[in-house]
């Protein structure tokens, strides 16, 4: 795993873009699975600034994480509709090159299965981004998720439930159920990377990077991936025993190396 320790959630955006667009440089048809919440939105702004720049997303791919159960079609809280305003629209990647898990069938169930086929008969994802849950969820794989599970129906525990309340009218309107890549799915990403900013994540992120491989923290399996990288700003990486040491490794690194 890799750390790096950025100043502010810009900084971030633009390292998170300039690995995918490394990647579309040598794969144009990536797939690049995306993450909802706050975290990511400047990585899509800074793809979009890349864009303007020349970036060509011609053949690009997106694919979506996790959804909401029970929303009706064209929610805009649905996790469809906000990937669709901030990734698809923002990029100019049609829907014929997004694919995501229904989380308004009838069978919810057979849902999960479904976005299991399309994602392995597209060729798995390249470059998943992730954020964290204050309680380390990864996706919306809750708490001692099983590290095999694979694309489910889960329960939002009440902490996600308040602390995505903010995109609601009200907690009530929080959905309970929820569909999502499990976390052996998305260890199948080739390249998995997990974006951080604030004081409120320092503690999930401490427990993920430097605490034991556990179920109860869904984000400490990335310590299994051979290929994860972290990007913290400073108050997200504010409590971890190690910064130095993190800091001083991405100084040193050579820069050809990218991320
Ligand atoms: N399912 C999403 C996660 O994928 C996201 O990582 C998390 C954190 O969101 P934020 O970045 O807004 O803190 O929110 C939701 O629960």
């Amino acid at each position: 795993m890799e750390i790096v320790i950025v100043p502010d959630a810009a900084a971030q955006g633009e390292l998170a873009a300039g690995a995918v667009a490394d990647l579309l440089d040598r794969k144009p048809d990536a797939l690049i699975g995306v993450a909802t919440g706050s975290t990511p939105l400047p990585v899509y702004e800074a793809l979009q600034r890349r864009r303007d720049r020349g970036l060509s997303l011609d053949r690009a791919r997106i694919c979506q994480l996790d959804e909401y159960v029970g929303l009706p079609v064209g929610h805009p809280e649905s996790y469809r509709e906000v990937v669709r305003r901030e990734v698809l629209d923002r990029l100019g990647i049609s829907d014929d090159r997004f694919m995501g898990p229904d989380g308004s069938a009838e069978d919810v169930v057979a849902a999960c299965a479904a976005y299991e086929a399309t994602l392995k008969n597209a060729g798995g994802v390249d470059f998943q981004l992730l954020g964290i849950g204050t309680d380390g969820h990864i996706g919306f794989n809750e708490p001692i998720s099983s590290f095999a599970s694979r694309t489910r129906v889960k329960t939002l525990t009440e902490q996600t439930r308040v602390d995505n309340a903010r995109f609601f009218d009200s907690l009530d309107d929080v959905p309970q159920h929820v569909l999502t890549q499990g976390i052996g799915t998305i260890m199948e990403a080739r390249h998995l990377v997990l974006l951080a900013t604030g004081e409120s994540k320092a503690e999930a992120v401490a427990l993920a990077v430097e605490g034991p491989l556990a179920a109860i923290v869904p984000a400490s399996v990335l310590q299994l991936h051979p290929h994860a990288t972290v990007i913290l700003d400073e108050a997200a990486a504010s409590r971890l025993k190690l910064a130095d040491y993190y800091r001083s490794t991405y100084r040193t690194k050579p820069s050809w190396q990218g991320i």
